[in-house]
């Protein structure tokens, strides 16, 4: 039998996995996996059971959206001997499931936990937090937090884009200094990402060719303050066709990355608060989870 923990967000999304619950363990049942459900009341449950209880476990099953799979990643990076994480997407964006191109419907990614095999991926740290896929500050950031669940899971991916437009009479410029693996840049920015995924918030796509989930490098996207609002809305325009400007965008790899400000900067990670930050470390934990896929 293989021990698995199973937490799901019975809130996330459009509540899948709660609807599906008796055929999802039965399914696990019948392949030989010996379930524990641990359905999570709050936020930062899912962190404390896995750094609490993973050692006595071979397999995490996740189930719920980017902020559910961010929590359990982030109690696992606490084991040296981690077990091997599955992941039913039942959020309401999934970026991370776009990526590794998993199913949409919950029974579909069980079937794929049990039939699957090992990849490795990366995963970042930021100061003492971890993200799977997206670290950000700026314009935008404050999108997939301040959208309310009832607003996600009534309209999914485009509330993210209305509550963005809403935001965008709001625009910062951030002076900051950026040391990384190949050198230091010195700028005023409105947007920085530093990703490892090729779809973010579910709006911007990065060519798939480009990236590789496990190569110890992050992609990094910054935008240069533009003169105006309208030129702002050009440049994320331009955006979103994959058509980008190169006299404010600026993209590179990398996987290590220092970013200092004189002032406190409000950062996303993972598309949930990540807090203010002045001085942000950030590194690539190479392979850091075994995903059952
Ligand atoms: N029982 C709960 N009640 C309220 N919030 C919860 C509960 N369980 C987990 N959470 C919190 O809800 C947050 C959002 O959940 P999650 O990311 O799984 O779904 P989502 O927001 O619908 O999907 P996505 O992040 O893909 O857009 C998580 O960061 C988690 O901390």
């Amino acid at each position: 039998m293989i021990r698995t923990l199973f937490i799901l967000n019975p809130n996330a999304g459009k509540m899948q996995a709660k609807h599906n619950l008796f055929k999802l363990i039965d399914l696990f049942t019948k392949n030989k996996y010996e379930v524990t459900v641990f359905p999570t009341q709050d936020r930062l449950d899912a962190t404390n059971i896995v750094k609490e209880k993973a050692n006595e476990y071979d397999l995490i099953v996740c189930s719920g959206g980017d902020g559910t799979l961010n929590e359990v990643i982030s109690g696992l990076m606490h084991h040296t001997n981690r077990p091997k994480l599955g992941y039913i997407p039942t959020g309401t964006t999934n970026d991370l499931a776009t990526s590794l191109n998993l199913p949409k419907t919950c029974i579909k990614a069980a079937k794929k936990i049990i039939a699957g095999s090992s990849y490795y991926y990366d995963i970042g740290s930021l100061n003492d937090s971890y993200f799977t896929y997206i670290a950000a500050f700026g314009a935008f950031t404050k999108v997939s937090y301040t959208t309310s669940q009832k607003f996600k899971n009534a309209l999914g991916r485009i509330s993210y884009f209305l509550e963005g437009i809403k935001h965008l009479t709001e625009i910062k410029t951030y002076p900051i200094k950026i040391e990384y693996d190949h050198g230091v840049i010195e700028d005023d920015f409105v947007f920085g990402a530093v990703t490892n995924s090729t779809s973010i918030a579910g709006l911007f796509h990065l060519n798939s060719h480009d990236v590789i989930l496990n190569d110890g490098l992050f992609e990094v996207l910054l935008i240069k303050s533009p003169k105006n609002a309208i030129e702002l809305k050009n440049i994320i325009m331009g955006l979103l066709k994959q058509q980008y400007n190169d006299k404010y965008v600026t993209f590179f790899q990398a996987s290590h990355l220092k970013i200092t400000s004189d002032s406190n900067i409000p950062w996303i990670i993972d598309g949930e608060n990540g807090g203010t930050q002045r001085d942000v470390t950030i590194s690539n934990n190479h392979k850091g989870i075994e995903f059952i896929l």
